[in-house]
C-alpha cells in the first residue's frame, strides 16, 4: 500500500484541425483507437481512449474540430465540443511546433476560457519531430504569451511528439496528475467503450477518405447494415461477414467513391479490411455498398439515423 491517492477523471484534445490530436491520443493509449488522418476534420464520434495505472485511470475522449457550422450536422457537432468541453476535468490544447499560433487557436482558446466551468488547461506543442530546437523555444515562447494574451493559465506546458515517442510519457503523467481524487470508472484492460460497429463504421469511412478531394470529408458517412458470424467455418478458422454502405450526398461523389471500374471502391474494401481484421482479430469477409442520400447533413432525420 501507498499513500499516493487514486486519480481518475477525463481529458480531451482540442486544437485546429490537424493539430495531431487523434495520433496522440492512439500514442497515449497505445492502440488504434482514434481515426487518424491527413485530411482534416475526420473525427466525429467521441471515442474514448481508457489508460488505466496503479496510481491512477485517465479517459481521453476524441471530440471533433471546432469550426463555421453551416449545416445542422455543423451545429450538432459544435453542441458536441462545447458539452465535452465542460465535463471534462482536463483539456489538453494541441499547439503544432510548426505553425504560429493564429486567430484559429485563439478562438478556440477563448472559447474554452468563457465556459462557466472551466476545466484545467494544458498546452501541448506537439510535432516536435518538425522542428528546429530554437523554433520549438519560440514556439513555447508564444504559447506563454497567448495565455497572458487570453487571461488563462497553463497547469503544464509540454512540447512532444506522439510520432517520434518523444515526452510522450510526460504527457501521460501530467495528465494523469491534474486528475482529482477518484474511483477507477472502467475495468482495467478496457480500452474503449464504443461499440466494435462504431469504430468498424470509423475505420471505413477513414479508408474511403484516402486520397480524396479536400471538401469530400463531411459529405461521407457509413452505416453498418449487418455483422455475423460466417456459418459453417472450422472453429480455428473462424470468419465474419460484414455488410457496411458508404453514404454520400450526391451522385458525383458516388462516382469518386467507386472509381475508374470499382477501382477505388476495391481499395477501400481492401485497406479497411485490413485494419478491421487487426480490431476483431479475426479475418472479415466486407461487402461495400455505395448510396446516395440526397443534402443528408441538412435533414434532421437522416442525422439522426446515421447516428449524429
Ligand atoms: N511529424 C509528425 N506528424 C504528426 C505528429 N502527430 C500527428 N502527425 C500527423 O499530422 C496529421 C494529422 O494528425 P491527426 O492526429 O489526424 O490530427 P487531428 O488533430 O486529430 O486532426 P483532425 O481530426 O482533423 O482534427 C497526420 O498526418 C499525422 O500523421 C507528430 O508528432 N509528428
Amino acid at each position: 500500500m501507498t499513500d499516493t491517492p487514486y486519480r481518475s477523471g477525463f481529458a480531451c484534445f482540442v486544437g485546429r484541425p490537424n493539430a495531431g490530436k487523434s495520433t496522440l491520443t492512439n500514442a497515449l493509449v497505445g492502440q488504434k483507437i482514434a481515426i487518424a488522418s491527413s485530411k482534416p476534420q475526420t473525427t466525429r464520434h467521441a471515442v474514448r481512449g481508457i489508460i488505466t495505472r496503479d496510481d491512477g485511470q485517465l479517459v481521453l475522449i476524441d471530440t471533433p474540430g471546432l469550426h463555421r457550422p453551416r449545416t445542422l450536422l455543423g451545429q450538432r457537432l459544435n453542441d458536441l465540443v462545447f458539452e465535452t468541453w465542460s465535463e471534462v476535468d482536463v483539456v489538453g490544447v494541441c499547439l503544432p511546433c510548426d505553425q504560429r499560433i493564429g486567430p484559429g487557436d485563439k478562438f478556440i482558446i477563448g472559447e474554452i476560457a468563457k465556459l462557466g466551468h472551466r476545466p484545467t488547461l494544458v498546452a501541448l506543442a506537439t510535432k516536435t519531430d518538425l522542428v528546429s530546437r530554437d523554433r520549438q523555444l519560440s514556439h513555447l515562447v508564444d504559447i506563454g504569451n497567448v495565455a497572458e494574451e487570453l487571461g488563462i493559465e497553463w497547469a503544464e506546458v509540454v512540447p512532444c511528439s506522439a510520432t517520434a515517442g518523444d515526452q510522450v510519457d510526460t504527457v501521460r503523467d501530467v495528465l494523469l496528475s491534474l486528475l482529482p481524487e477518484g474511483p477507477m470508472y472502467y475495468p482495467d484492460g478496457e480500452i474503449t467503450d464504443e461499440p466494435e460497429e462504431t469504430l468498424i463504421a470509423e475505420l471505413i469511412r477513414e479508408a474511403a477518405l484516402e486520397g480524396v478531394r479536400d471538401e469530400l470529408p463531411h459529405s461521407i458517412a457509413v452505416v453498418i447494415d449487418e455483422i455475423m458470424p460466417r456459418a459453417d467455418r472450422p472453429e480455428d478458422k473462424p470468419l465474419t461477414d460484414i455488410f457496411a454502405s458508404i453514404v454520400v450526398e450526391r451522385d458525383s461523389q458516388k462516382g469518386i467513391i467507386i472509381g475508374h471500374r470499382g477501382a477505388r471502391l476495391r481499395e477501400i474494401g481492401t485497406q479497411a479490411r485490413e485494419q478491421i481484421n487487426r480490431l476483431l482479430g479475426t479475418r472479415v469477409h466486407l461487402d461495400l455498398h455505395v448510396k446516395v442520400l440526397k443534402e443528408w447533413q441538412r435533414d434532421a432525420k437522416h442525422l439522426n439515423r446515421l447516428g449524429f
